[in-house]
């Protein structure tokens, strides 16, 4: 069971009505990775959550969790999942305590040691009533309910709704741990910042189709960044201009400046090859920039972003 995808979708689709909200999604999510699945406001993340906790019937298709059937085995995944929908509801009289200790009895128990460090790390006040807090003060309750039981992969839809930054900090060390544990994170968002620093890899939905799945370390590979160099020796103007991926150069006697997108080792390749490079310095890659091509539904849908990106910035 354990060589089995975390989350696994097979030509999943999901009608309402005569609108296709999911159209054939073929999906694996790893053991031990923070999934984050990311697209737009109405481009089917919701949808497709609800359909692989058999929260909706799929119109075609099929999904597993743990290598169990999403539908046929629903009662023996809840067992093994943390789940934290977009909209939870809570009672607004009952403290964070009773309210997570309402979840705990849905579970039959919980560990309280691992409620309560969470709590801390969160810092989530558990003795005041749920409808007196805050919005980010009720998620971080969300949150807990969601990690409490240690379980194998934790589902969450827009986790990050109303955290503060430092909050946000620690929500992300948490999800790396998970999956430094060997566990699962699968998370929706329509941000991707929100995202870049704990995913491993991201898939991109737009309109029910999943538009790319890739690692965050290809999808920084693929951004645009402005890089300076200093040399040893005067360097020749049309240096650096064929090197696959190298824009705007600008050479000012030993120093160049140039845009680059692609793997930074064959651009330090270059740089080395003859020439005694003395100071590189790159601006932070703009994934950004690359997502929102992404997510504009002007262009062609198999568009490479990078030459959309690089269409944008022409
Ligand atoms: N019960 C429903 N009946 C009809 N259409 C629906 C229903 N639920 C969702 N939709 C439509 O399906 C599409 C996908 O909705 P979904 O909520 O899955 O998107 P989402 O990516 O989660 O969006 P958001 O980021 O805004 O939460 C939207 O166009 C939405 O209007």
């Amino acid at each position: 069971m354990s060589d089995t995808p975390a989350i696994q979708t097979v030509g999943l689709t999901k009608d309402y009505g005569d609108f296709r909200a999911l159209d054939g999604l073929d999906l694996e999510v790893r053991r031990g990775e923070v999934f984050g699945f990311l697209g737009p406001n109405g481009a089917g993340k919701t949808t497709m959550i609800r359909t692989i906790l058999a929260l909706l019937r799929p119109t075609a298709g099929s999904a597993s969790i743990l290598g169990m059937d999403s539908h046929r085995q629903a009662v023996e995944i809840r067992r093994h999942i943390g789940y934290l929908p977009g909209d939870l509801s809570m009672y607004p009289n009952l403290t964070g305590h009773d309210t997570l200790t309402y979840f705990a009895n849905l579970r039959g128990g919980v560990d309280w040691s691992v409620v309560n460090g969470l709590a801390e790390r969160l810092d989530a006040d558990l003795t005041k009533k749920v409808g007196d807090h805050s919005t980010g003060n009720r998620q971080k309750i969300g949150l807990i309910q969601a990690f409490m039981n240690t379980p194998d992969v934790i589902i969450m839809d827009e986790p990050s709704t109303g955290l503060d930054p430092l909050v946000q900090q620690e929500f992300q060390a948490m999800m790396r741990e998970v999956a430094a544990a060997g566990r699962t994170v699968f998370l929706s968002s329509h941000t991707l910042s929100e995202v870049q620093r704990a995913a491993h890899r991201v898939g991109i939905i737009r309109g029910g189709l999943l538009v790319d799945v890739e690692s965050v370390t290809d999808l920084r590979s693929k951004a645009l960044r402005t890089v300076e160099m200093a040399f040893a020796d005067p360097v020749a103007a049309d240096a650096f201009s064929t090197v696959e991926g190298v824009s705007n150069v600008r050479v000012v006697d030993r120093t160049v400046t140039l845009s680059f997108e692609g793997h930074m080792q064959a651009l330090i390749a270059e740089a080395t090859s003859g020439r005694q490079l003395i100071d590189i310095s790159t601006g932070e890659a703009d994934l950004e920039e690359i997502f929102l091509a992404y997510y504009r539904t002007d262009g062609p849908d198999d568009v490479h972003p990078a030459a959309t990106d690089a269409e944008v910035r022409a």
